[in-house]
């Protein structure tokens, strides 16, 4: 599309000569704009044509004779973008795959890893929306789901690719990025590319996003999308789309059942990749699954108990210090220990870590420096195991066991891509070994050849990890983390034969981390709790039938009754979910099903105070007594009391189960209330009493000091003192204690009668109390004796008058 140069202005008076026949600057506009408009009308009779030919050419595609790109029936735009991209000649999964699904049908493909299953849906999409004209403002025209978000961005970047010469809105809409953005732009996007539950929160809260438009619905790793995990979003997504769309679902491990696919309202699929001649419109049967590796991965085994894992990754590192390699773990802080105590450690080699609690930026940066590494080691979670393509991998280490062989293909397929080599070592415990390989054998058709490490080639680095972690508290909290998380990811696991928490011996995998005291881990400790409980009454059950007194008393009645005492009625009775029958997936003779134990129900602390509320538990309660031995507490004795009163009303009532009964609470608050007044009004007069109290001490003090510094004055000749008082004679003066307290006396006769009325007005003024201690500030008055330097300018005064 051409832009015309914006036009400045212009200075006014400062116009070019006009030529003759009229002014330049409208003649060149309206030129301009006729050519513009000549332009895109021959561009739009080109696009015209363009689309009736390649329409025209769609029935004729012949998957079997496509060599390359170019004999596809693709638009000029697409087929441009792909050769920049050197993308000549299509893989298998795309050359048969594009056909189909331009032609507009529905399509399940499944591809080994890295067999360009991207580019197989992102084709179809982009021409979908050029051979229906789509421009910016039509909406949405395609949404593609992905179960991760980097593989979702890694969509997104690939799409950037091949569509770049196309004028199409896109846009990536996953967790952790800015919602409100998002919110305002995806009504201008005609292709989503989303991750399930991203996508539903703007269905649920964004009125602008609107999916009546949308034609072509894709899953990326659609076995996964479809899966327990994503069910219920999965759901509501496509209620909201409109059942007249097409679908196109591919994954390395399609896996999916036919259920799976009545969910989607796919209409006569085309199933390409199924079967042994990986032939097109085949449909399998029932629900079989599809799995495949690389022909080009190299892959092994190796058996060693779990607290030797971390000297095997630390001596393999080492040993592989030149390449690429991604270590798979069960959990997200596993991943992060290894990684914070492997940078302690050095091994000499990059280090990264990814795993789903890292902020979103942080995920897409470690991403990126991944793909753009040579030598370098991640510890991954299984975020990173499913369509990302990261280039040249050339190990990858299942350091924990995978929970099935889908998830196995998975994680190997990072390596060997695209026709490329590579290698995966599976590393299992000896109770793990049986069942996985086992499985692997029945599931793939494969024998993997058992490894065996030389011990003169393992380095322990427990004695570094455990000095970092006795320096490092930060560290220790991390490793102790670790530990629990992978023995809960166990313990979670459905498949119990393979993964049984019961079989690890948690001190010695403790102390491989480094860990001095192995941390408590109390659902294991209930699970035994829980095994013993139920192997108590079945041991007592069978000692009963040992004895045989059963029915030999003949007494059926008390025999039941005894019998039901003792007897498990349902011994899966907190089975959570369906048993798992893998029996029937070994083929082996069918045993006691195993159950995952249902979560124990949480014990809160506010149904422990119901609890003792309704069983009407009288709590200790602590008297106190003042000095006249009164109880303090007898207001609150009389609020339980009517507390327990109304408890017992409202039970006989029956009908208010929940909620705060009003009533109930007014009443308990005013008998709080006053409560709190009459014990603030006893606090506040023990205080006032104690102040009299102290007050009178110091006023009798003082006036025993005085009447000692008198005696002494008498007692002493006046020489003693100053020469003035030796020069003037005193004597004569009247005595001006005798003056003082008569007066003293009478204020003190006033003040007492006040006092008394004070005390009369105060209603809550304790009487014995007041009989007791006089005011003290009028004792004070009254001991307030002249001194002798009052005494002396009272005569200075007299002398001068
Ligand atoms: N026709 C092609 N020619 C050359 N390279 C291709 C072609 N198609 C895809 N590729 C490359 O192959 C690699 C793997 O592609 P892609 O990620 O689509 O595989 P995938 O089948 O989706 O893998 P996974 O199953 O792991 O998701 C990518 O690097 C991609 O660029």
């Amino acid at each position: 599309m051409q832009k015309q140069k914006p036009r400045g202005p212009g200075k006014p008076g400062s116009r070019a000569p006009s030529k003759p026949g009229g002014s330049q600057r409208p003649n060149n506009k309206q030129h301009n704009q006729k050519r513009a408009k000549e332009l895109s009308r021959s561009k739009l009779a080109a696009t015209e044509t363009e689309i009736q030919e390649l329409r025209a050419k769609y029935n004729e595609i012949d998957p079997e004779t496509i060599k390359t790109f170019a004999q596809f029936p693709l638009s000029q735009k697409t087929q441009k973008a792909l050769s920049e991209a050197k993308y000549t000649t299509p893989t298998e999964v795309q050359r048969l795959s594009i056909g189909h699904a331009l032609q507009g049908k529905d399509v399940l493909g499944a591809a080994i890893t890295g067999s360009g299953k991207t580019l197989a849906f992102l084709i179809p999409v982009l021409e979908h929306l050029y051979m229906n004209k789509w421009s910016r403002t039509d909406g949405v025209g395609a949404i593609i789901i992905s179960p991760t978000r980097e593989l979702a961005y890694q969509i997104f970047e690939t799409l950037k690719k091949i569509g770049k010469h196309h004028d199409f809105s896109a846009g990536l809409i996953i967790g952790g990025k800015n919602l409100k953005f998002e919110r305002t732009r995806m009504d201008q996007c005609n292709i989503l590319i989303c991750t399930p539950g991203r996508l539903l929160q703007h269905m649920d809260e964004n009125p602008l996003f609107n999916t009546t438009t949308m034609e072509v619905l894709v899953l990326d790793e659609a076995d996964r999308c479809l899966d327990m995990g994503f069910q219920k979003t999965l759901n509501s997504i496509i209620e909201n789309f409109p059942p007249d769309r097409q679908t196109l679902l591919f994954s390395a491990t399609q896996t999916n059942t036919l259920e799976d696919l009545a969910r989607l309202n796919l209409k006569d699929p085309v199933y390409v990749g199924y079967g042994a001649a990986k032939s097109v419109d085949t449909k399998p049967s029932g629900s079989k699954a599809v799995l495949a590796l690389p022909e080009l991965l190299q892959q092994s085994y190796v058996v060693i108990p779990l607290e030797e894992k971390m000297t095997m990754l630390w001596s393999f590192i080492k040993n592989h210090l030149k390449q690429k390699i991604i270590v798979f773990v069960a959990s997200c802080k596993q991943a992060k220990y290894l990684y914070e105590i492997f940078c302690k450690l050095r091994p000499g080699v990059g280090l990264l870590a990814l795993y789903g609690t890292l902020h979103q930026d942080r995920r897409i940066a470690i991403y990126e420096d991944f793909l753009r590494k040579s030598h370098v080691v991640m510890f991954a979670t299984d975020v990173a195991s499913r369509g990302l393509d990261f280039p040249s991998v050339n190990w990858v280490l299942q350091l924990d066991c995978p929970e099935d062989v889908p998830q196995y293909i998975h994680r190997a397929g990072r390596s060997a891509r695209n026709k490329s080599r590579g290698e995966c070592l599976l590393v299992l415990t000896p109770s793990e070994e049986e069942y996985m390989i086992a499985a692997l054998k029945e599931q793939l058709n494969l024998d993997i050849p058992a490894v065996h490490i030389d011990p003169k080639k393992l380095f322990s680095p427990r004695v570094k990890i455990e000095a970092f972690l006795a320096q490092f508290p930060d560290l220790r909290a991390s490793a102790q983390r670790a530990f629990l998380s992978y023995l809960k990811s166990v313990f979670l696991m459905r498949n119990k034969r393979l993964f049984n928490v019961l079989n690890l011996d948690l001190d010695a995998y403790a102390q491989s981390l480094g860990l001095a005291v192995t941390p408590r881990v109390p659902f294991i400790e209930k699970l035994k709790w829980r095994q013993k409980q139920q192997n108590q009454p079945e041991q007592q059950t069978n000692k009963t039938t040992g004895f045989g007194h059963d029915n030999d008393d003949g007494d059926d009645g008390s025999g039941e009754e005894e019998d039901d005492f003792i007897k498990i009625k349902r011994r899966d009775h907190d089975v959570e979910g369906d048993p798992i029958k893998l029996e029937q997936q070994m083929g082996e003779e069918p045993e006691e099903p195993l159950v995952v134990p249902k979560r124990e129900k949480l014990v809160t602390k506010a149904a422990l105070a119901k609890k003792a509320i309704k069983k009407n538990l009288q709590i200790n309660s602590k008297l106190k007594f003042d000095e006249d031995g009164q109880t303090l507490a007898d207001e609150r004795n009389q609020m339980k009391a009517l507390t327990t009163r109304q408890q017992k009303q409202q039970e006989t009532q029956k009908d208010d189960d929940g909620g705060i009964n009003l009533m109930l609470s007014k009443a308990l608050l005013n008998e709080e209330d006053q409560y709190d007044k009459q014990r603030f009004r006893e606090l506040v007069k023990k205080r006032h009493k104690l102040q009299r109290e102290k007050l009178r001490k110091k006023a009798e003090q003082q006036q025993s000091d005085d009447d000692e510094e008198q005696d002494e004055d008498e007692a002493q000749p006046l020489d003693m003192d100053s020469e003035s008082e030796q020069s003037v004679d005193l004597s004569w003066l009247p005595d001006p204690d005798k003056i003082y307290k008569k007066r003293n006396e009478k204020d003190e006769e006033e003040e007492k009668e006040k006092e008394v009325a004070q005390q009369n007005d105060e209603e809550d003024e304790d009487d014995d109390d007041d009989d007791d201690d006089e005011p003290v500030f009028k004792k004070s008055r009254i001991t307030d004796k002249l001194t002798l330097m009052d005494t002396e300018a009272i005569a200075a005064n007299l002398l001068a008058s």
